[in-house]
């Protein structure tokens, strides 16, 4: 069973997959592609993704992959817990540069849905946090993109922003403004 919830963004969806609890702990089916179609939901995932982050307030992102090899990402938090955010960076799309988060744990289970065309990124709410994410197009780093996780004009509400550890390459990430999106905003038929 899967459980599909809109976020503030279009096309941004919070997916709760259900747990089998009993006397040992519990067991859920984390992603299945019969529980994707019967909530209308088509992705054909290619790659999955695992990173550990040691600290607490580790920021990675905001990312994106630019077409031919833009992907779609599933994301869910294996260990610890952490706040997952989506910016819309599709031009002319009528939520373009609006963000929405969501705060994944193992302890909730929940999922965040992260379509191509949103720059994707986390932020660690515990140490030894891990995150597991699908996508649906391979790695290309020639196709990379970034903006500012900080960006004044995005607004994110990073919970412990005064704390945010990060690479040099994300610290370095320019605003949204100096971004020429490879994204167009296409309204859905
Ligand atoms: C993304 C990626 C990275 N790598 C290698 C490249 C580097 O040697 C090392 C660390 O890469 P990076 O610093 O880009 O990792 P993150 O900062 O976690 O990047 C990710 O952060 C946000 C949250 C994302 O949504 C993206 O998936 C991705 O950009 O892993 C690979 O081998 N394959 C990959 O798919």
């Amino acid at each position: 069973m899967l459980t599909v919830t809109p976020t503030n963004l279009p096309d941004v969806l919070l997916l709760a997959p259900s747990r089998h609890g009993d006397d040992r702990g519990f067991f859920s089916e984390s992603w299945s592609a019969a529980h994707m179609a019967s909530a209308g939901l088509k992705f054909d995932f290619v790659q999955d993704n695992h990173s550990f982050s040691r600290q607490m307030g580790t920021v990675r992102g905001l990312h994106f992959q630019a077409p031919p090899q833009a992907q779609d990402k599933l994301v869910r938090c294996g260990r610890g817990a952490l706040y997952d955010v989506a910016v819309d960076i599709r031009r002319g799309s009528p939520t373009y540069g609006h963000w929405t988060g969501a705060e994944l744990s193992f302890e909730n289970g929940l999922q965040l849905l992260v379509p191509a065309g949103f720059a994707h990124g986390f932020m660690t709410l515990t140490p030894d946090c891990e995150i597991i994410y699908k996508c649906t197009d391979t790695y290309a780093p020639a196709l990379e993109g970034a903006v500012a996780w900080n960006d004044p004009d995005i607004g994110i509400a990073w919970p412990l922003a005064d704390a945010a550890i990060l690479s040099d390459k994300d610290s370095a990430a320019a605003p949204l403004s100096a971004l020429e999106s490879p994204f167009t905003y296409e309204a859905r038929p």
